[in-house]
């Protein structure tokens, strides 16, 4: 008798076959973390006459950044402050709804607003990471908990945002505290018991490999925060993960390299041995966090083909990767980058004119909320190009005294988001990015910030949300405009998705301001187009 069907259960096979399935199964769509969908009834030709067919008001003020997660006519999307929705995708009824009760939670140690990026799928549950730092099981089609497992305390530096992935029946999940020195992790737990399997620690402790790029004792506050979905690699079986900041910000107090911090990672899925790393910024002082998901896609540079992975580092760079042995392929700066200025062997070479200390203010590019903050890339294999919403700032920052006290912040910098010289008008864009070239093919300049994610397709389209609350359909070749939605009642943040129900394809996304960038944003969040953007958390569908 429910409205949405038999539910159908989501294997491995089902995720592994995730990049041609007709819903949207896992946060970045398919295992490599494509953000791109084989469906092309909304295509180049039609999409003119998408309309709205439903849409939901959640009642909550913060930022709304989760997918619709599609799996049949189910789909599942979380709220701020952990609560989540099941409808039925192609009528928008509610299904069931959940609530964490955080009533007990002093929420003090979320850096970037209480926000959720979604809910992964396996067999009949729906799982969800939550900002107390447990992970839940919830029954697909009741909403009720089959388990519940604490990983670590609220409050005393730890909290999760990122949407779990599951690979070969484990639920994979990592952990946000960047900011407060909290020491990252991923951890895998039994999908079907809650039962943690694994956990691995991306600061090495003294006597590991990397362990001798920290000062004594440093590694146990070094920060390294996991907060972004990771990617799955079946080729090589490998998990492959961005890995955050370190800490306290302010480099001096830590000399060398600090891995993993704002490395990408790969790790056995089976036992979280850390098969190789590379490095986007070695001993960071800018807060260039390297969590900004891996893409994994194969690519001919210089005319040799390569099995890749690309990502678009909170630094400015655009860095591809050989995702077989942690190689670099390219990095090309796709947004005005002054800290790392260059590269000698593979290897960032960072500019110290750029770095901060408590004497010494600078000003550098990107700022540190990047070039490009957590709102995924997608890449296409059609047009074999990046997609990639793109943040136009500067930073002064300065050095400043600081000692760790866990559940407080440990930066050791003072800073101001300012204006790009280089982009005087514009605060972002979209651009897309040749594969095989890291050059930039097109841009769409935004006079407000760009913090949509990005949904490309196979109807030759890209979709994403603006500041100023439209869902814009990009041509995938030339981003010109061939589509723009009825203004939506807040900016959006949120990530569009979409999915085929019958022989009706829908695409979704969350309006619902909010998140790092006006918190942080300075001068960029003072802009008064930015602080006059409405709140409220509103998802929309749109069909033919
Ligand atoms: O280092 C961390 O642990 C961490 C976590 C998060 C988060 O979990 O949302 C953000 C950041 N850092 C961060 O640096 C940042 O700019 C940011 C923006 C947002 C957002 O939701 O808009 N989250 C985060």
């Amino acid at each position: 008798e429910d409205p949405a069907g038999p539910y159908q259960p989501v294997t491995s096979e089902r995720l592994g076959h995730a990049a041609q399935d007709n819903g949207w199964l896992m946060y970045r769509h398919d295992y490599s973390s494509t953000g791109y969908s084989v469906l092309d009834g909304v295509n180049a030709g039609n999409v003119a006459q998408l309309k709205p067919v439903w849409d939901y008001e959640t009642g909550s003020k913060s930022g709304h950044e989760a997918p619709p997660i599609v799996n049949g006519d189910y789909m599942f999307i979380t709220t701020p402050k952990n609560g989540l929705l099941a409808f039925q995708a192609s009528t928008g009824k509610l299904l069931w709804k959940y609530q964490r009760d955080l009533s007990d939670v002093g929420l003090k140690t979320i850096c970037c607003d209480v926000v959720n990026r979604g809910v992964a799928l396996y067999g009949s549950n729906v799982y969800m990471a939550t900002l107390d730092n447990h992970v839940l099981a919830l029954d697909a089609t009741t909403g009720k908990v089959v388990w519940d497992q604490a990983l670590e305390a609220p409050d005393l530096g730890y909290a999760m945002t990122l949407a779990p992935l599951v690979v070969k029946g484990h639920v994979i999940v990592g952990v946000s505290g960047g900011e407060y020195g909290g020491r990252g992790f991923i951890a895998s737990l039994d999908a079907r018991t809650g039962k943690q399997i694994w956990r691995q620690s991306t600061i090495p402790a003294p006597g590991e490999p990397g362990g001798d790029t920290w000062p004594k004792g440093a590694y146990k506050t070094g920060g390294g925060a996991t907060w972004l979905t990771g990617s799955y690699d079946p080729q090589t079986d490998s998990l492959i993960w961005g890995v955050g900041n370190p800490g306290p910000w302010l480099a001096v107090l830590r000399p060398g390299d600090n891995l993993y911090t704002d490395s990408v990672i790969a790790l056995n899925p089976a036992t979280g041995k850390i098969k190789w790393h590379y490095q986007y910024t070695p001993n960071d002082t800018w807060d260039y966090d390297g969590t900004n998901e891996p893409v994994l896609t194969d690519l001919t540079y210089q005319g040799k083909a390569y099995k890749a992975l690309v990502s678009a580092s909170r630094n400015g760079w655009f860095y591809a990767v050989d995702r077989t042995n942690g190689q670099l392929i390219y990095a090309e700066k796709f947004a005005h980058a002054t800290s790392v200025s260059g590269f000698k062997d593979g290897r960032p070479v960072t500019d110290p004119a750029m770095r901060p200390d408590v004497d010494k203010e600078i000003f550098t590019c990107p700022s540190f909320l990047g070039g490009k903050n957590w709102w995924p890339i997608a890449v296409d294999p059609q047009t074999h190009f990046a997609y990639v919403p793109t943040l136009h700032t500067c930073m002064k920052m300065k050095g400043a005294s600081v000692s760790y006290k866990a559940g407080l912040p440990f930066l050791g910098e003072t800073f101001t988001v300012m204006r790009d010289p280089e982009h005087p008008d514009e605060w972002g864009s979209v651009q897309a990015i040749d594969l095989n070239s890291g050059k930039q093919a097109w841009s769409f300049k935004s006079a407000l910030p760009w913090n949509g994610g990005m949904l490309a397709t196979a109807g030759g389209l890209v979709f994403s949300g603006s500041a100023d609350g439209y869902l814009y359909a990009f041509d995938a070749k030339t981003g010109s405009v061939l589509w723009k939605s009825p203004k939506m009642s807040s900016g959006v943040l949120g990530v569009p998705s979409t999915w085929k129900v019958g022989d009706r394809q829908y695409v979704g996304v969350y309006a619902g301001w909010g998140g790092g960038v006006p918190i942080w944003g300075g001068d960029m969040a003072k802009d008064p187009r930015v602080r006059s953007i409405p709140l409220g958390g509103h998802l929309y569908v749109f069909a033919l």
